[in-house]
């Protein structure tokens, strides 16, 4: 009988510290630090600020008149990098052509295009003020080394470069094309765009990068808002630290063989989740063509192209 009880209270012990750990896994929420962020008002539009004060810009946040009349006294010049390696080359017509019509106009923008194949790069009638540079870099057979590169060469090049010729700097993914206004409202010491798939999306189903062992690891009781990698921007100095500290981070994890879920994208979410940006941008500035136009959204500036990724990439 004694043996019994004593066996009754092991199992019981047991079963309830197997329920406590269910409980434990199920409910993590429980854990989280602060409640996340919503993006959208109970009526289903654009929250004017992130819970940090930072603006979210949108359409109807500006004036787009008083604000252009603000910046022209302020004499400034925006950089854009812009990488076309491989097949991406046929991108840089659309993109370039579709910025000409919408990408600060009448303002002294200057692309630098990075590129594999230089001869590539089609002529492209530009606006008065908007000038551009082809930067010729090594092929590369991998497509997520490709993007995730961008982060050390665009360090680089703040570092020769645009400490001395620009006041900010856009990097954008080429494989897109502007069908709207994207402009001076867009500025800020540091800039992220929300990611277009992921706004109704709680923080714990975010494909951050959950591994430990990755320099990018969110666990998963963090996190604010997921950001795109197609478009980084801010104050020169601004960009340069992140640009910096999620290469480092990249190649801690190169020596470590392993790469984040999104490459570069995982590091620059941790890196705003920790430095978080002065401004974000609604995914009015970085849409794309495959998502339907939703009640939110009044205008699409900035989209993600149709790609057939097996026939554009280097590799799968
Ligand atoms: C909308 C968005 O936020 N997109 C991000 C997403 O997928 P994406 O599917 O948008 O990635 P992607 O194939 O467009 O690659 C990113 C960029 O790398 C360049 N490229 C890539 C391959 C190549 O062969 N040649 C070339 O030039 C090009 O500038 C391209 O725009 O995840 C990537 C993770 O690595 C990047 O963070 C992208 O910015
Ligand atoms: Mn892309």
């Amino acid at each position: 009988m004694k043996v019994n009880l004593y066996l009754f209270f092991r199992a019981l012990t047991g079963l309830s510290l197997i329920g406590l750990v269910y409980l434990g896994i199920t409910f993590h929420w429980i854990k989280l630090l602060y409640k996340p962020p919503n993006v959208l008002d109970s009526e289903g539009n654009f929250l004017p600020m992130a819970p940090w004060s930072a603006p979210i810009v949108r359409e109807g946040s500006f004036d787009p008149k008083l604000i252009d009349e603000i910046y022209k006294k302020k004499n400034i010049t925006i950089a854009t990098t812009v990488f076309a390696l491989g097949k991406y080359t046929q991108f840089l017509k659309d993109f370039l052509e579709s910025a000409e019509q919408n990408y600060f106009v009448g303002f002294r923008v200057h692309y630098y295009v990075f590129t594999d194949l230089p001869e590539q790069v089609p002529t492209v009638k530009l606006g008065g003020d908007h000038h551009l540079t082809v930067l010729k870099v090594a092929t590369s057979n991998r497509w997520q080394e490709i993007s995730l590169r961008r982060m050390e060469r665009m360090e680089k090049l703040i570092e020769n470069r645009l400490l001395n010729e620009a006041d900010y700097v856009f990097s954008l993914d080429v494989d897109s094309k502007f069908y709207g206004r994207w402009g001076v409202e867009s500025l800020g010491s540091l800039v992220g765009a929300i990611h277009p798939w992921y706004y109704k999306t709680h923080n714990e189903w975010f494909p951050y990068e959950r591994r430990p062992e990755s320099q990018a690891y969110i666990p998963y009781s963090e996190g604010d808002y997921y950001y795109g990698g197609a478009v980084i921007g801010g104050l020169v100095k601004d960009v340069y630290q992140l640009a910096k500290t999620c290469r480092e981070q990249l190649d801690i994890d190169a020596a470590n063989s392993i790469e984040a879920a999104w490459q570069e994208e995982s590091h620059l979410n941790k890196y705003f989740l920790y430095n978080k940006p002065s401004k974000l941008l609604s995914p009015e500035y970085l849409w794309d063509d495959r998502k339907s136009k939703t009640p939110e959204i009044k205008i699409i500036r900035f989209s993600q192209v149709y790609k057939n990724y097996h026939e554009i990439r280097p590799n799968p």
